[in-house]
């Protein structure tokens, strides 16, 4: 039997994700260790690898198959566009995209005026406002912090993922529009599926009665 090797997410996903495949019986003590630099972790008696990986490059790895499985956000998934299967959604890191800005960019965003967004986000962005709204807008890309945009005047609405709204709210900004909403979501390297299919299918039966 051939080694399963799993993707995940560092951050917010990963210890979520660990304790739901431990639910399964699936772990690896390693792991766990908060100090150790050590990037790849074997459980022998299952034949499965993990890593942890940033989270835009999980799907990198999932498609060209250096890993089988991955878990990722779907904020990911759909920013990053990647040749994989999304099979299962975990239901865990609930949060959405959402366009947020001040209350008075309401009336730009009403009229399409072409508009500044910053965002983590340009694909998500770009998709949302060209396909969805039919508004042309200048998208600007940023790595985080994004709710400073519109306070310094580098653009007038943002971007970016909501989930308890605290940011904005102490930012003096507000939900203009929902994107989507977004949680993990368990992805699969195409070949894989249909060369380990058996192996993989369990998992997601198994998985889909915990979620
Ligand atoms: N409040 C939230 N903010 C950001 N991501 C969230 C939130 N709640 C759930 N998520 C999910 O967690 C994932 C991001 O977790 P992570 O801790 O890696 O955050 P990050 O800020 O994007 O990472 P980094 O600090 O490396 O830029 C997202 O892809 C999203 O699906
Ligand atoms: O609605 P809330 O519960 O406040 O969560 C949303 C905030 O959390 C995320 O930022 P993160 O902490 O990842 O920092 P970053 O902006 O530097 O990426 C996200 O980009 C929002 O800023």
């Amino acid at each position: 039997m051939r080694y399963l090797t799993f993707a995940l997410c560092k951050g917010r996903l990963a210890m979520k994700t660990l304790a739901l495949l431990e639910q399964l019986g699936i772990t690896c003590e390693e792991m766990y260790d908060k100090d150790s630099r050590k990037l790849i972790f074997v459980n022998e008696e299952l034949k499965l690898r993990f890593f942890l990986a940033k989270g835009p490059d999980v799907p990198t790895y999932v498609e060209y198959g250096a890993a089988d499985i991955g878990v990722a956000g779907k904020d990911i998934i759909l920013e990053e566009d990647r040749k994989v299967h999304e099979v299962l959604d975990l239901k865990f890191g609930q949060c959405r995209m959402c366009v947020c800005g001040p209350k008075s960019a309401q009336e730009l965003l009403k009229h399409h005026e072409v508009i500044r967004v910053a965002t983590k986000y340009p694909h998500i962005a770009k998709d949302f406002f060209y396909n969805h709204r039919h508004q042309t807008v200048e998208i600007i890309k940023l790595n985080g912090s994004i709710e400073l945009a519109p306070i310094v005047g580098l653009a007038e609405v943002i971007v970016d993922i909501v989930e308890t709204g605290t940011t904005l709210r102490e930012n003096g900004l507000d939900v203009l529009e929902e994107v989507c909403p977004l949680s993990a979501r368990m992805i699969v390297n195409p070949v894989s599926m249909r060369m380990e299919n058996e192996r993989i299918r369990k998992l997601i039966t198994e998985l889909k009665k915990l979620v």
